[in-house]
C-alpha cells in the first residue's frame, strides 16, 4: 500500500522570472536519492521547496498519507519533520557543540541515547566543548549533521553538504555521510553536482536539467546509461558494485565486480566488505590482444558495441564485458589504428592505480 512507506509524492511547479522548475517525481522511503544537474538545473530550489523553505512553490508534498503541501495549504518548514544541511548550515554561535546539538534534540523530545550514539558515529566527542567558529568547515558539517539526526527527522535533506569543501577534507567527511546512510534508517535526499558523490553514496538518482527531470531511478542504471548527458562528461565512466576478495600486504584489493575481478587501491577496506568502484571511461585502454607484459593490471574481456565521436578528435566506445556495460575514451588515430569496429572483440585494460575506492 502506497500509504503505508514514507515515499514522498512531490508534484511541484516554481515560476520565476528566467526559470521553472517543473517537477512530478517519487522519491523513495528508502536509502539515498540525490538530485544531480548543472548549476541553475534547479536542485536547491527542489531541496528547499520540500523543506518548506520556497514560498513560491506550488503543487503536492505527501508522506505517508500526511500532506505537506497542496493546494489548499503549505505546512511551514519546522512541521514537516525534515532535517536540512546546507553547503553553509548555521550553528549557533553563542553555544558550544555540544549545547547546539542539545538544543534540537531537546526540542524534538528524542532519547538521548540518539544523542550519543551520533556523537559517536561522527566522531564528535573531542569537539562537545568548542565554539563553532572554531571548528574547520568539515567538523563544522558533522556537527550540523547530528543536530539535523538528533531531531528524528523522517526525512533528512542534504544540500551540496560538502561543496565548500576542499577535496582533502570531502574524502574525510565521506565516510561518514556514508554512514548516516547505513546507520540513520531514515531517507536521505542529497543534492550535489558531483558524480563521485552520487557513486559513492547514491540508491536513487534523479537527473534535472533546465528545471525539468530527464530521468529518475536506480542510481547504478542511470549512472551507467551510455544515452545520458553523463556519458559524455570528462569525467564520464561506469560504477560498479564490488566485494573485497583480499588485500596484499602492500595494499592492493582484489575485487569480485560483475565485469570480472579488478585490482584497486583503496582505505583499509577488509575482506568480503561491499563497496563501490567507479571506472572513469579515460581510464580504459583498449587491445587486441592480451597483454600480460605490461604493468597494467587489470584486463578485462569485452565485445565492442558502439562507437561515438566527441569533440576534439576523441571518441567513445561502449563495451561489454559478460554482460556489463562499461565506457572507454581513446583517440580518433586509436580507432583507425586498430581498426575498430562495433562486434569486434578486445581487452579493456585499466590501471590498477585509477581504481579509487
Ligand atoms: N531566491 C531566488 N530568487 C530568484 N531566482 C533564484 C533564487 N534562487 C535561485 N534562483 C534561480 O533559480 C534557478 C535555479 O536555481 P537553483 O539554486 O535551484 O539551482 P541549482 O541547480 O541548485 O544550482 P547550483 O548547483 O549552482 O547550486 C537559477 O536560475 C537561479 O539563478
Amino acid at each position: 500500500m502506497a500509504e503505508a512507506t514514507t515515499d514522498l509524492r512531490v508534484r511541484l511547479r516554481v515560476l520565476r522570472r528566467d526559470f521553472r522548475l517543473e517537477v512530478d517525481l517519487t522519491l523513495p522511503a528508502q536509502g539515498t536519492t540525490a538530485v544531480f544537474g548543472p548549476s541553475g538545473s534547479g536542485k536547491s530550489t527542489l531541496l528547499r521547496a520540500i523543506a518548506g523553505l520556497e514560498p513560491d512553490a506550488v503543487g503536492s508534498i505527501k508522506v505517508q498519507g500526511d500532506v505537506w503541501q497542496d493546494e489548499h495549504a503549505s505546512r511551514p518548514a519546522h512541521w514537516r519533520e525534515t532535517g536540512v544541511v546546507f553547503q553553509h548550515t548555521a550553528l549557533l554561535p553563542h553555544l558550544t557543540v555540544a549545547d547546539n546539538l542539545r538544543f534540537g534534540w531537546r526540542r524534538a523530545g528524542s532519547p538521548s541515547t540518539l544523542l550519543d550514539q551520533w556523537i559517536e558515529r561522527l566522531a564528535l566527542a573531542p569537539l562537545l566543548q568548542r565554539r563553532p567558529e572554531s571548528l574547520s568547515g568539515g567538523e563544522r558539517q558533522r556537527v550540523a549533521l547530528a543536530r539535523a539526526l538528533v531531531t528524528q527527522p523522517r526525512w533528512l535533506l542534504l544540500d551540496e553538504p560538502l561543496s565548500a569543501l576542499d577535496a582533502e577534507r570531502r574524502a574525510e567527511i565521506l565516510p561518514f555521510i556514508e554512514a548516516v546512510r547505513r546507520d540513520a534508517g531514515i531517507p536521505v535526499l542529497y543534492v550535489t553536482h558531483s558524480v563521485e558523490e552520487v557513486a559513492r553514496l547514491a540508491d536513487h538518482l534523479v537527473l534535472l536539467e533546465a528545471g525539468a527531470v530527464t530521468a529518475a531511478g536506480p542510481a547504478l542504471e542511470i549512472l551507467n546509461r551510455a544515452d545520458l548527458p553523463l556519458a559524455l562528461r570528462d569525467d564520464a565512466g561506469v560504477v560498479l558494485e564490488a566485494r573485497v576478495r583480499e588485500r596484499d600486504p602492500h595494499g592492493l584489493l582484489t575485487l569480485d565486480t560483475p565485469a570480472g575481478p579488478l585490482h584497486a587501491h583503496g582505505r583499509e577496506h577488509v575482506a568480503g566488505a561491499r563497496l563501490r568502484v567507479r571506472v572513469q571511461a579515460r581510464d580504459i585502454s583498449l587491445a587486441l590482444q592480451r597483454h600480460d607484459d605490461s604493468s597494467l593490471l587489470n584486463l578485462l574481456p569485452a565485445t565492442l558495441v558502439a562507437l561515438t565521436e566527441l569533440p576534439g578528435g576523441q571518441v567513445q566506445v561502449q563495451l561489454d564485458a559478460s554482460g556489463v556495460p562499461l565506457l572507454a575514451r581513446v583517440s580518433h588515430r586509436s580507432v583507425e589504428r586498430l581498426t575498430l569496429r562495433p562486434g569486434m572483440p578486445v581487452w579493456a585494460q585499466i590501471k590498477a592505480v585509477a581504481l579509487l575506492v
